[in-house]
């Protein structure tokens, strides 16, 4: 289970954007993640994920606390922008061999995700859907125990859309990975969701 506890974080001295805030997400389960633009979405997948370090509050992975665990990240996190993840002169075979574990074999989610004719392609030289179904692979190939999908369909089409949530689903029946779908679509989560939780998600805020 990845529980994050009483989250409090703001970006530098600005308001605070989780104030108390509570999530979990189990194996195996898609969980949706709604909310307008801007009320923290993005922030909160962060602190999950272990890049934005909360002021306050726990986050604990099946029973460590996230800051304690070494090794490959057991939560990771997807962001909408694709290119923007990935170095632009790095062909797309050297981008998923940096972050397949040492000695491991191409898996066969990645084998779904990506075709090989893209291996000797950079970054550029994909649609916007085909390079979103890399990074996708690129998170997958770690193993990890929990994934964080912030947006990552949102700049692409319907049918792209959902065969990129189709590629996913299989890959949570499979290996029992917990997914957060965070998305600013409500109708999106409906399809793709086990379960929807909204914003603020918090006790009542006891802000200062
Ligand atoms: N690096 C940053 N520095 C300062 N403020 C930030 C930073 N990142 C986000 N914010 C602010 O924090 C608030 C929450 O942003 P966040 O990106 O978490 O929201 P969101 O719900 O994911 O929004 P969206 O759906 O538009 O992506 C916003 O008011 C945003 O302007």
């Amino acid at each position: 289970m990845l529980i994050g506890t009483d989250l409090w974080a703001r970006h530098g001295r600005g308001p605070w954007i989780l104030a108390g805030h509570h999530l979990t997400l189990a194996p195996g389960e898609v969980r949706g993640l709604f909310g307008p633009s801007g009320c923290g979405k993005s922030t909160l997948a962060a602190v999950l994920a272990g890049l934005h370090v909360p002021a306050r509050g726990t986050v604990e992975v099946d029973g460590a606390a996230l800051a304690s665990i070494a090794g490959p990240r057991p939560v990771q996190l997807v962001l909408q922008h694709p290119e923007r993840a990935m170095n632009p002169r790095w062909k797309i075979g050297r981008v998923l061999d940096e972050a397949r574990p040492d000695g491991a074999e191409r898996s066969l989610a990645e084998g779904d995700l990506v075709q090989s004719a893209w291996f000797d392609r950079y970054p550029h030289e994909l649609s916007g859907g085909e390079l979103q179904r890399v990074n996708l692979a690129r998170a997958l190939v770690t193993e990890p125990s929990y994934l964080l999908a912030d947006e990552i369909s949102a700049s692409l089409d319907a049918i792209t859309q959902a065969l990129l949530w189709s590629h996913l689903r299989d890959h949570v029946a499979r290996r029992r990975m917990g997914v957060l779908a965070v998305s600013h679509d409500r109708a999106l989560l409906a399809a793709v969701a086990d379960e929807v939780v909204e914003f603020p998600l918090a006790r009542p805020a006891l802000r200062g």
